[in-house]
């Protein structure tokens, strides 16, 4: 698992790993550049335009510099554009600088009259995480330039102008892809940033996740690779009992579809059982959608504790009587899940969040967060707010949206790596509900059923996006569930 470290350690870890391995750091900036070089080669094979590097001052104009010689050694067409004089760069730079190979055209940004066209490439490689104030000057004016040039747009680690870890403040180039080195930088992960950073390409430049967990602030990424170690095994003498027997809760008159959605959700994820408990007039709508699905009547509410996991809140409606609620919560002593109403019911009476088991697993949209925790400035600070209500009420805070993350109890935050904006859909919440359900219901811990199920969803979204795009409704996300178990081999 990659952990997301601050751009203030980076270069700690730089120096403890350059030491621990008896490297020079312009080892590892040639590592960093031949890891963009394999990367650009596999995605851009067939290349007919010429490229552009712009190049700071510091060390990620070093890496323009290493790219540079790399592209122009594989015979590419490389132009390299400088803001500083060489002596004015950090000396990685220009140790790189004097390795250019003369067919490499170098020229300085006050000379360059930004004729770019559609078929070129732009490699924006003027400042990395050692960004410590807004773009200006000379900077911003080619930031700005270039942000109105149709090209290939790539950044190198971050897109200039973005600090690693707040907020933008001021411009910022406009990437098409950035291609971050060894682990994504915060603020990466944050919306405010997304028309910046384009899609998000993670590779390795050498140092193991071992080595950065040293350096680790509680922040990890999650990714496919990641994803077995969380799950439970099961054998051939495994029996229904064992896939675990869960009850949902939700579903009001005209919201009965949000039921459909998590039971079937629930059972495609592996559950032996599926109840639900809906209103009485929408019972025929439920079996005969589903008919894997019971109906829960008085005999199964009264022995809730027989159920392995709940699922409580999809299309509930506001209108539920919040002693019933109450008395669930209270009556129930293992971890469940709570989404949509069962949250917004939760936000007017916050003082019910005392009888959420502990290791619960709450899973808000960022609006659904906005009523349970109040407003939040920006990403960072929502997310602030998301580990410290995680903390203070001892559940699991599942954060949807894109990169989504989930806030645990010790303070730790998981940041999901699959999905789409094409999941954006009615529903899609409902399928997580019945996915992380059936996790719990199926005996995992509550951080694994969380982990799992925000990234199985992730990638069923990614899977039914192949064929329909935008036109993926939450059924379809459904239909792929089955698929991902296989993807990812897990039996
Ligand atoms: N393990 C790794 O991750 C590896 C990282 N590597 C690469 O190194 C990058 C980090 O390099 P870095 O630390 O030299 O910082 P970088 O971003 O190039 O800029 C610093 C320079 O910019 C200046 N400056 C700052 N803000 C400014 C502004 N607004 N306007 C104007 N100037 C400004 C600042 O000078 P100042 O003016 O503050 O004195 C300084 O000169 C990293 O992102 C990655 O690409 C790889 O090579 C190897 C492995
Ligand atoms: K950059």
């Amino acid at each position: 698992m990659l952990s997301i470290i601050s751009g203030d350690k980076v270069k700690l870890l730089d120096a403890a790993f350059i030491k621990a391995r008896q490297m020079r750091s312009l080892d590892l900036m040639e590592n960093a550049a031949k890891a963009f070089f394999v990367w650009f080669e596999r995605m851009f094979s067939a290349i007919q335009g010429e490229i552009f590097i712009f190049s700071g001052p510091g060390n990620n104009g070093g890496d323009g510099v290493a790219i540079a010689r790399l592209l122009a050694e594989s015979g590419k067409s490389v132009k390299l554009i400088f803001f500083q004089d060489k002596e004015q760069c950090s000396p990685d730079y220009q140790a790189n600088f004097e390795r250019l190979p003369s067919k490499v055209k170098v020229l300085s940004v006050l000379d360059f009259d930004f004729q770019i066209t559609e078929n070129d490439f732009v490699l924006d490689c003027i400042f990395g995480v050692g960004i410590n104030r807004p773009i200006e000057g000379v900077y911003l004016e080619a930031v700005n330039k270039l942000n109105h040039i149709s090209c290939h747009k790539i950044s190198v680690d971050i897109p200039s102008g973005i600090p690693s870890d707040n907020i933008l403040q001021g411009e910022a180039f406009k990437a098409e892809h950035t291609l971050t080195f060894q682990f994504p930088k915060f603020s990466l992960l944050f919306p405010e940033h997304a028309e910046y950073t384009g899609r998000i390409h993670v590779v390795d430049i050498g140092i193991p996740d071992e080595f950065i967990l040293n350096f680790n602030e509680g922040k990890f990424f999650l990714r496919r690779e990641d994803i077995s170690r969380f799950h439970k095994k099961f054998h051939a003498f495994s029996h229904k009992g064992d896939f675990g027997r869960i009850m949902l809760f939700g579903g009001s008159v005209g919201k009965v579809g949000a039921m459909v959605l998590s039971s079937k959700a629930a059972l495609r994820t592996g559950s032996g059982l599926v109840h639900v408990q809906i209103a009485e007039s929408e019972r025929a709508i439920i079996q005969t959608a589903v008919p894997e699905v019971m109906v829960a009547g008085a005999q199964e509410i009264k022995k809730l504790k027989s159920f392995d996991a709940l699922g409580i809140g999809p299309g509930w409606g506001t209108e539920v009587d919040l002693a019933f609620y109450c008395s669930l919560l209270k009556r129930y002593h293992k971890p469940l899940v709570i989404d949509a109403d069962g949250l917004n019911l939760l936000a007017k009476k916050p003082e019910n969040l005392k009888y959420v088991p502990k290791g619960s697993v709450l899973t808000p949209h960022l609006k659904e967060f906005q009523r349970l925790a109040g407003e939040a400035k920006d990403h960072k600070e929502r997310l602030e707010k998301a580990r410290s209500f995680a903390r203070e009420h001892g559940v699991y805070l599942v954060l949807k949206g894109a990169f989504t993350s989930i806030s645990t109890p010790q303070g730790e935050q998981f940041f999901n790596s699959s999905g789409n904006q094409y999941m954006a859909t009615a529903g899609s919440g409902d399928v997580l509900t019945g996915m992380i359900t059936s996790f719990l219901g199926q005996g995992y811990p509550p951080l694994n059923a969380a982990i799992c199920g925000v990234f199985h969803h992730g990638l069923a979204g990614e899977m039914a996006a192949l064929k329909k795009r935008r036109g993926v409704i939450a059924s379809d996300i459904i239909e792929c569930v089955p698929g991902t178990f296989v993807e990812l081999n897990i039996e």
